[in-house]
């Protein structure tokens, strides 16, 4: 499978009735992403079932391949039975050249993998990847021991000048522009001399079960994790075991289906709903079910049902960000106003995405207003249009969800959903076949 597909657009599709689908999930990228780094800096060997494979997780291995660990992809066709090997290698090494594509997690879950290599790595990313924040973790890995070329910009593209090891200690910075600059410090810290001790200073650090999961899968693997003060994260150094994780199914790519039962006025069942989880998806329960959707999580997985029309939704989405594009979307089709807040770090996801839902949903007629830390939303009357996608995933699912209410909204670059869900279209297609 190519790491990016062709530029192509997409009309999304009407549904011309209530949809009733079964609609099974791959695996998440956030776990996928983190049993990667887990895997490749273990000491043994590890078996890595239901991952996602997708351009993120796709360049995470490629990138811990140049560092010397072995990834073996095996039948990734497969919905169902396919694992990934990993094999750490004798040692991590440079050089290397990475690209980063415009994956967060492999832009700040890699750097302190590669300060652990012998020699140097050149990272770099898509365009739009040197304008999301890396700064905090560069000054971190530095003040932790490591030696980082960036030209003083404090952004891709740099070159890690590894030494086959890092002292570690304690270090702090301002993680509010993405937790991902804590995890990628934690997952790796096990490896250091000292291991870590993250503290964060200043506005509150979004995505806290993203940071939840890091904490969970670290302990998973054997490391010794306390978390037990605010803001505070301590990792004691340690060999980590090779594992075998099992990947949950990817619960923020649940939301463009789960929202369709709500749009259409049908039902959506996702197989596979762990019953706990450090998935920020899992809050779509609490968030569906405020907008009206009948929601019941089960044996057969997690089923919403849709009425006669759906309301608008007030949330804090401070920890579950990543939901955003799709609850914008379906806000806009709603039988009354929304008010989005907590998200004002979205601004440098993979595009800024609330200038991008608001310029794209009110290209199409709408009424979207950017706050200072969040959207708001005035459902109106939409027409069909182009609806610039930003080289985001997830604006392709927010095109897609208008579009099953609104006709001609023509998606551009619908391949750039290969990110996440490589085959969206053709799971979209198949869900909506059960309309009517
Ligand atoms: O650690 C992770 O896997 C992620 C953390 C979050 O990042 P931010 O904290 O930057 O929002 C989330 O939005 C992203 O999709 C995945
Ligand atoms: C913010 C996201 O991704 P990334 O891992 O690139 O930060 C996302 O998937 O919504």
């Amino acid at each position: 499978m190519p790491l990016s597909q062709p530029e192509r657009d997409w009309v999304a599709p009407v549904a011309h009735g209530p949809v009733n689908a079964v609609v099974p999930l791959p695996g998440s990228k956030s776990m996928t992403n983190r049993a990667l780094i887990l895997a490749a800096t273990a000491s043994g060997s590890s078996r890595i079932g239901h991952p996602l494979a997708s351009r993120d997780t796709r360049l995470m291995a490629h990138a811990l391949r140049a560092l010397g660990a072995d990834v073996l992809e095996t039948d990734t066709a497969a919905e169902d039975g396919q694992d990934w090997l990993v094999d750490p290698g004798e040692r991590l090494r440079g050089p290397a050249d990475i690209d980063v594509g415009l994956a967060g997690t492999v832009m700040r879950f890699l750097p302190p993998v590669a300060a652990l290599a012998d020699g140097d790595v050149a990272i770099d990313g898509d365009p739009y990847a040197r304008r999301r924040p890396m700064g905090p973790i560069l000054d971190a890995l530095r003040a932790l021991g490591a030696d980082i070329d960036d030209g003083g910009r404090g952004a891709l593209p740099f070159t890690v000048r590894g030494r086959g090891g890092l002292r570690g200690g304690t270090v702090t910075l301002d993680a509010s522009a993405s937790s991902q600059l804590i995890s990628g410090l934690l997952l790796s810290a096990p490896r250091f001399g000292e291991g870590v001790e993250v503290r964060h200073e200043g506005p509150p650090v979004p995505s806290a079960p993203h940071l939840a999961m890091t904490v969970a899968m670290l302990r998973e693997a054997g490391a010794v994790v306390d978390d037990t003060r605010p803001d505070v994260w301590r990792v004691e150094p340690g060999a980590l075991k090779g594992r075998d994780w099992d990947i949950e199914p990817d619960l923020s790519n649940a939301a463009q289906f789960l929202g369709a039962a709500l749009v259409t006025g049908g039902r959506v069942t996702v197989p596979g709903w762990p019953p706990a989880t450090t998935q920020p998806g899992d809050a779509l329960r609490g968030l569906l079910a405020d907008m009206g959707g009948e929601v019941a999580l089960g044996a057969d997985g997690l089923t919403v049902r849709g009425g006669s029309g759906f309301h608008g939704l007030t949330a804090d989405l401070h920890d579950v960000g990543e939901l955003t594009p799709v609850l914008t979307a379906l806000a806009a089709l709603a039988d009354g106003p929304s008010r989005l807040t907590g998200i004002a770090h979205l601004r440098g996801h993979e595009t800024d995405r609330l200038a991008a839902l608001v310029t794209e949903i009110n290209g199409l007629g709408g009424d979207v207003r950017e706050l200072p830390d969040g959207l708001e939303i005035h459902p109106r009357p939409l027409s069909g249009g182009v609806f610039h996608t930003y080289d985001d995933h997830r604006m392709v699912m927010a095109g897609a969800v208008l579009g099953l209410a609104v006709p001609g909204v023509r998606v551009e670059n619908v391949g750039t959903v290969g990110k996440t869900l490589p085959d969206f279209t053709e799971r979209w297609a198949s869900m909506l076949t059960t309309a009517g």
